[in-house]
């Protein structure tokens, strides 16, 4: 591994700490992944643990030309910190630099290999963060990371509890309900087999697998019910979401797959005119949200809305139309 670490995290963002829990993480080796974050004591759920602003922004990152031109802007103690960082490139990044530099990758410099192949291994698409980089992948995370434009910073929050010692984890992937075939290719753009306990093949990676497996065909069905709405009838979506929410609880999936599970249900209750019902679910979207990115996010204080709006229904005070309908798509 390439990445030399600094392990007192509150030394090791070129910003002030602002009002998160870094104090109850640490950076250190881990058997074979590298560098990794670990708790030093108990971190309840719904922690923020870290929330801290960009090392190096830039959304997108497909030309390699922009990726340096934004490294050789960064002041020289936020280089040296980008550079630190573990760099990966996976082989369509050569192809890219070829298209985009007309060079070849062996024909770069060091330094060049090394900023291209950091942003590629540590790119949360608006851009790198200095400490968050060093959290190693998890099919199953304990961590779920958001960026807010409110207070522009990424946050990384616990969504369960984690015990004193453990490993931090967040998804690298969009893949809670995928099937393992599929999350190992989009990890290898990471360079790293996942030997998570999803991805493992004994007996309880094979459950899991199985369980994934389901998830997936109702997630799948709930999509295109979703977009053209004639897969199945209301009450059926209804059905699949709260099945969907339930295996991922099993799963152990806490991040904002979970959410949007919740809000389908929530969804579908006012589909079929039960207003009471959806702010339940609504209610728990909120609570779910809270854990995952915090109140201070605008997706939050979006479901934070919604949930009263549903108790002016339940109330009286307001009548669902079709325009207050649109709000819960
Ligand atoms: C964002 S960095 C994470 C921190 C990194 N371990 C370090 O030393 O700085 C991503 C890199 O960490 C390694 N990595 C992350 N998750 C891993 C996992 N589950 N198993 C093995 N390696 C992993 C891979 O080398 C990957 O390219």
């Amino acid at each position: 591994m390439g990445a030399a670490g600094t392990n007192d995290p509150s030394q090791s963002d070129s910003a002030p700490p602002t009002a998160d829990a870094r104090h109850l993480i640490t950076v250190k080796d881990t058997p074979s992944s590298g560098l990794g974050v670990f708790a030093t004591s108990p971190i309840p759920r719904a922690t923020r643990i870290l929330s801290t602003p960009l090392l190096l922004s830039l959304n997108g990152g497909e030309n390699p030309a922009e990726i340096l031109a934004a490294v050789n802007k960064l002041s020289a103690a936020d280089r040296a910190a980008y550079l630190a960082l573990h760099p990966f490139a996976p082989p369509v990044r050569k192809d890219l630099v070829k298209r985009h530099i007309g060079k070849r990758w062996e024909a770069l410099e060091q330094w060049e290999r090394d900023a291209i192949g950091v942003y590629d291994a540590n790119s949360f698409e608006v851009g790198v963060y200095d400490l968050p980089s060093r959290i190693n992948h998890s099919c199953i995370p304990n961590v779920h990371y958001e960026y807010n434009p409110a207070i522009e910073r990424g946050t990384f929050h616990a969504v369960r509890d984690i015990a004193e010692g453990e490993e931090l984890f967040i998804s690298y992937i969009n893949g809670g309900s995928r099937l393992k075939s599929w999350r190992q290719p989009k990890l290898d753009m990471w360079g790293f087999v996942c030997q998570c306990a999803a991805c493992t093949p004994d007996a309880e990676g094979k459950k899991r697998e199985a369980r994934r497996k389901q998830m997936f065909e109702l997630d799948q069905k709930l999509a295109r019910q979703s977009v053209y709405g004639n897969e199945m009838t209301a009450s059926q979506a209804l059905k699949a979401a709260t099945q969907l929410a339930g295996l991922q609880v099993a799963e152990g999936i806490a991040n904002r797959e979970l959410r949007t599970s919740y809000h389908d249900a929530a969804r579908y209750c006012l589909e079929l005119g039960n207003a009471k019902l959806a702010l339940l679910w609504a209610e728990k979207e909120y609570a779910h949200e809270k854990v995952c990115v915090g109140d201070d996010h605008p997706i939050c204080q979006a479901v934070a809305a919604r949930v009263d709006l549903l108790k002016d229904i339940g109330a009286g005070k307001a009548e669902l139309t079709k325009e207050l309908m649109e709000c819960f798509h």
